[in-house]
């Protein structure tokens, strides 16, 4: 049993990165998602919020026309592309966030193939998890452990686990939860963010991460989409995988705590708290 790390205030106020004054939009660190579909356009709205609230240089996004215009509408700061355009010629990003709410699109598929293909860090969610994980265990690696997060709630890690020929149930990761995700991680070859009431972050022979808990108020329709896009401007700020995701994850859960006031809050609402949590934890 490797040893578990409790993810505090001040772990996260040390490893957050701040700009200064020889940095531009590009230093910063430029995230690319490629999210969102006809079925789901709000996933891609809600990923490029969490990037830019949480202080992205720039983000780029690849989606369908519909998602385009909803992350327009929602966020005007967003550079558009085709993802045709990117599947042939992958614009530079320091990282990308790809799969949430991704369905029935094979460009878009071919330019997640093309972010994979190149030595591009990368947040993996929901659509895309059991293409890169399969891919990354038969050896399509590029990019090492250490900049690739994989970031499953318990149902999607059990669905990539099973495309990785592990025959596991719902229960048998609700009894160990470390342990599954560490199978995931080992395989796969890649740091893993297990969601839920504790986030756990895993890397291969790594030591576990563990967060506080967050508030139950959170578990809400998107908001793993907005977590992801947080982590993606954490990785594309040169943060190693398994710290931009237990950054991410204590930002998003103060986040919702802030935007909720003790009741209900919406995923969008949790984006639009963190620029005042970072704010707060910078001045701590
Ligand atoms: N506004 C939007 O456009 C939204 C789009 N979303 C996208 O919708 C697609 C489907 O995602 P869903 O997660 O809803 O559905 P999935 O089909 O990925 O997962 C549903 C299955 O997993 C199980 N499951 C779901 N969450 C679980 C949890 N936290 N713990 C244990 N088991 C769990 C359920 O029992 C069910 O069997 C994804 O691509 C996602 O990114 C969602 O993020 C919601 C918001
Ligand atoms: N019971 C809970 N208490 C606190 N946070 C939760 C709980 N359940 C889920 N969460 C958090 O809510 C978010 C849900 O993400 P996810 O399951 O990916 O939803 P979606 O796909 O709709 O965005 C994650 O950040 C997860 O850690």
């Amino acid at each position: 049993m490797t040893p578990v790390r409790r993810w505090e205030r001040a772990d996260v106020a040390a490893a957050w990165p701040v700009p200064g004054a020889a940095d531009d939009k590009y230093s910063r660190g430029v995230v690319g998602v490629i999210a969102g579909s006809e079925a789901y356009p709000g996933a891609a709205a809600l990923v490029v919020s969490g990037a830019v609230r949480a202080g992205a240089g720039m983000v780029r996004y690849v989606g369908p026309e519909r998602a385009q215009d909803l992350v327009l509408a929602h966020r005007p700061e967003a550079v558009i592309h085709h993802p045709v355009d990117v599947a042939e010629r992958l614009p530079r990003a320091q990282a990308w966030v790809v799969g949430p709410g991704v369905s029935d699109y094979p460009e878009q598929d071919a330019a997640i193939g093309a972010v994979v293909a190149e030595s591009a860090p990368m947040v993996v969610d929901a659509g895309a998890l059991e293409t890169v994980a399969r891919a990354r265990a038969a050896g399509v690696r590029a990019v090492g452990a250490e900049r690739v997060l994989l970031t499953p709630h318990a149902g999607e890690l059990v669905r990539t686990l099973e495309a990785l020929r592990h025959d596991v149930t719902a229960a048998d990761v609700e009894r160990d939860r470390v342990g599954h995700a560490r199978l995931l991680a080992e395989t796969a070859r890649a740091t893993v963010l297990l969601k839920g009431a504790v986030t756990l972050i895993v890397s291969p022979g790594g030591a576990t991460i563990e967060l506080p808990e967050a508030p139950a108020w959170l578990a809400t329709a998107g908001a793993g989409d907005v977590l992801a896009g947080i982590a993606g401007a954490l990785l594309a700020a040169d943060l190693t995988a398994d710290v931009a995701g237990a950054c991410a994850a204590w930002v998003h859960a103060r986040a919702a705590e802030r935007a909720s006031g003790g009741g209900p809050v919406a995923a969008l609402d949790v984006a639009g708290a963190a620029p005042a949590v970072v704010a707060a934890l910078l001045r701590s």
